[in-house]
């Protein structure tokens, strides 16, 4: 035990690699022109339960990203001229039941990588099955509207249609959902991908890709440029044959990425950083806000993008919030997600310890408290004690930016006002939730928070059918739902005159 929060041993990766059902769908090659290629030059991938090396990488350059632009070009027009919308859709629920047929081995690769609990990890995978499901479904309800027109013998009509080649880049803490949120929109469509994944967990998309050409989505609709090469990367937001860059990942690269695409005014979605409040009212139903706040805090180790960041608390119901708060953060117990005891797996790599390791800091020496955990832990991998704080205040760094670690730093108020004050004072505006049992106040609070999802008495808010995305600097457009599919879509409007009526 150290710091109140359990530990477990690592498990070393050979093991769970031969333990694969399916060996070969640990891949480390690029899928390029429809044919899986490996370079001389490589970058390595870690397992951050251990720090042993799992693999090296093909690390592709900007020829190979130009390559696999212009053969996944002639694919695109191809596959749209070749495939009805239910027919896209064929493919894709093929690949979801692929997917799910494999949904062990495919936990295993993410849990190896990622580092996330064997538990979580089998959840995103069934998590990013369901964007593929969602979307198979959707793909034939893209409707067009016709148009009364102002001049005589004329019908006006539109049609949605596939934007073209889109360039998709994603972030390592969710390796299989942030993949499929997007691709599987994108095939619905009728476009086809170049997905560059993060170079820290490259195999689980190389996994769901391999599926992906075996349910039959043709080889070349789908391309994978691995690479640590972040300038030849670029390429998907600069090349003209690129219609639509789709990105999830910080702010920083976000922003930079959309200035190069509006060179060739390419359609952009961003999905950013964040950094929720999560709201609590002294009329809140306690248990509730707690078990919420546990789930979305210390969800895939606090990295996710709708984490809690601030815990704001009601001041009549600060000692009884916390006390119960930090009974259930020393319960966590920490160590290699592939333990069954674990809840707890390691940070992503040693920068993101050390960022932790630094908001920490800096809170307590601005006279926060620390109310349990508060430091690395000494043994390999990367690993921070699940860490709680309370009299945080706004002149501390975690109230600005965005920890991405299991820290739940509390801070308090007293009215309704000064929660919502304090909620939208930041740059961000993901994810922000609320709990309250005055049905009044969940309106009006919901109303005003300035986010892109709120919840409202539960820390669960992500799913296939519920729109995704922000506002303010975390980005704009939205995944899954009813409004994934047109992301990936241009309207045409269509006026045929000359009509004999
Ligand atoms: N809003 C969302 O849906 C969402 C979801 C997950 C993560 N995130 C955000 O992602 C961040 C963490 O992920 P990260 O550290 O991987 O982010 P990151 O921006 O460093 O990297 C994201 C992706 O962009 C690539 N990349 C980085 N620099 C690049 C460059 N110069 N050119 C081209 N590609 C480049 C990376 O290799 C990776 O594939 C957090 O801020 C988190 O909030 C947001
Ligand atoms: O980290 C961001 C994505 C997580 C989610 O989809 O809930």
């Amino acid at each position: 035990m150290e710091n109140g929060n359990s530990l477990t041993n690592g498990h070393s990766n050979t093991n769970q690699l031969s333990e694969l059902a399916d060996k070969s769908l640990f891949i480390s090659d690029s899928f390029v022109d429809g044919a899986w290629i490996s370079t001389e030059r490589q970058f390595d991938v870690f397992n951050p339960a251990t720090d042993e090396k799992i693999s090296s990488v093909a690390s592709l350059d900007r020829d190979d990203f130009i390559k696999a632009i212009k053969s996944a070009h002639v694919a695109q027009k191809k596959y749209y001229k070749s495939t009805t919308a239910p027919a896209r859709g064929a493919l894709l629920r093929r690949w979801y039941e692929l997917i799910m047929e494999n949904k062990r081995d495919l936990a295993t690769i993410l849990c190896l990588e990622n580092g996330k609990t064997f538990a979580e990890a089998e959840g995103e995978v069934v998590y990013a099955a369901s964007f593929i499901s969602w979307f198979a479904d959707e793909s034939a309800r893209s409707y067009g509207d016709t148009i009364p027109s102002s001049s005589p013998n004329t019908f006006i009509y539109t049609v949605r249609q596939p934007v073209g080649v889109c360039g998709i880049i994603t972030p390592w803490n969710f390796p299989a959902a942030m993949i499929t949120r997007k691709v599987a929109p994108a095939l619905a469509a009728g476009c086809s991908v170049v997905i560059k994944p993060p170079s820290e967990t490259p195999h689980s998309c190389l996994a769901f890709v391999k599926l992906a050409v075996q349910a039959g989505i043709p080889a070349n609709c789908i391309q994978v440029c691995t690479t640590k090469d972040r300038e030849a990367a670029t390429e998907l937001a600069t090349n003209p044959l690129i219609s639509k860059i789709s990105f999830t990942g910080s702010t920083n690269v976000g922003k930079m990425l959309a200035k190069l695409a509006t060179g060739t005014l390419k359609k952009v979605s961003l999905e950013l950083g964040g950094n929720a409040p999560f709201i609590v009212f002294d009329d809140a139903n306690l248990d509730i806000a707690v078990e919420a706040a546990m789930i979305c805090k210390f969800r895939c180790t606090g990295q996710t993008c709708v984490t809690a960041n601030r815990l704001l608390v009601q001041k009549t119901i600060l000692p009884k919030f916390t006390a119960a708060l930090v009974a259930k953060v020393n319960a966590l117990t920490v160590g290699s997600g592939f333990d069954t005891t674990v809840t707890q797996g390691p940070l992503v790599n040693k920068s993101a310890v050390a960022k932790i390791h630094e908001h920490v800091t800096d809170a307590i020496a601005r006279g926060a408290t620390l109310e349990t955990g508060g430091k690395p832990l000494d043994r390999p991998g990367c690993f921070f004690a699940p860490t709680v704080l309370s009299g945080v205040t706004t002149s501390m760094l975690v109230a600005s930016e965005e920890t991405f670690g299991p820290l739940a730093p509390i801070f308090a108020f007293e009215t309704e006002e000064e929660a919502v004050q304090l909620a939208n004072d930041t740059e961000f505006g993901l994810a922000g939730y609320l709990f309250s049992r005055d049905a009044s106040r969940v309106y009006r609070v919901a109303e005003r928070l300035e986010c892109g999802m709120i919840g409202v008495n539960t820390g669960k808010i992500s799913a296939s059918e519920t729109p995704f995305g922000g506002v303010k600097q975390s980005g704009y457009g939205r995944e899954g739902s009813m409004y994934g599919l047109e992301e990936y879509q241009v309207l045409k409007a269509v006026t045929v005159g000359g009509l004999d009526r």
